[in-house]
């Protein structure tokens, strides 16, 4: 299905990018792309979003684990009917897995993407975490365009 294409492009692509950061660069090195704003600076995250729950590998096996089946649970069962829903969930499957085989291989997520949002040092993050990101708003907006028609249909 198309939607398992998406997932491992993003997977192939977030394994591709993790793999030059970790052969090309320095741990702490910072390439500027956009001068004061974006930045590639190669870093290591053994913990989630913000660091949380630093080194707690086998908690993140199972809540990725439960993430992947759940995810291909829905693709099947709904995925084939809604674009928007199966992208959205392709997205996280590929960003799941892609931080997976990291942690999995690594002990540790590479990071390299660094960004200062009005001058704030937001976390460094990656391919995988931005298809997580992207993929959990489109299933935001999915479930309120479902329940805006919803409510249509009872008036
Ligand atoms: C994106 C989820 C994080 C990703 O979850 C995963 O792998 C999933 C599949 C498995 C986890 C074990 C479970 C998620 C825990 C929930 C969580 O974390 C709440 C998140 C909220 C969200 C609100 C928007 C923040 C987003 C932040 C960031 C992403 O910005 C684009 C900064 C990323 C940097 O801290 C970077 O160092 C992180 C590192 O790469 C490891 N990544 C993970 O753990």
């Amino acid at each position: 299905m198309i939607y398992y294409i998406i997932a491992a492009l993003i997977i192939i692509l977030d394994q591709i990018t993790k793999w030059i950061v970790a052969t090309q660069m320095e741990i702490s090195q910072k390439i500027p792309l956009i001068d004061g704003f974006l930045y590639f600076t190669s870093h290591r995250n053994t913990g989630a979003a913000f660091g949380i729950l630093e080194g707690q590998m086998w908690f993140f096996y199972i809540v990725t684990i439960g993430v992947v089946i759940a995810i291909v649970y829905f693709m099947q069962k709904e995925g084939r009917y809604s674009k928007l829903y199966g992208t959205s969930l392709a997205l996280i499957l590929g960003g799941a897995i892609g931080n997976f085989i990291d942690r999995l291989f690594r002990g540790e997520v590479v990071d390299f993407i660094d960004t200062y949002p009005f001058g704030y040092n937001f976390a460094i993050f990656n391919v995988a975490d931005s298809a997580l990101c992207i993929g959990v708003a489109l299933l935001f907006i999915k479930m309120f365009q479902d329940e805006r028609k919803a409510k249509k249909e009872i008036k």
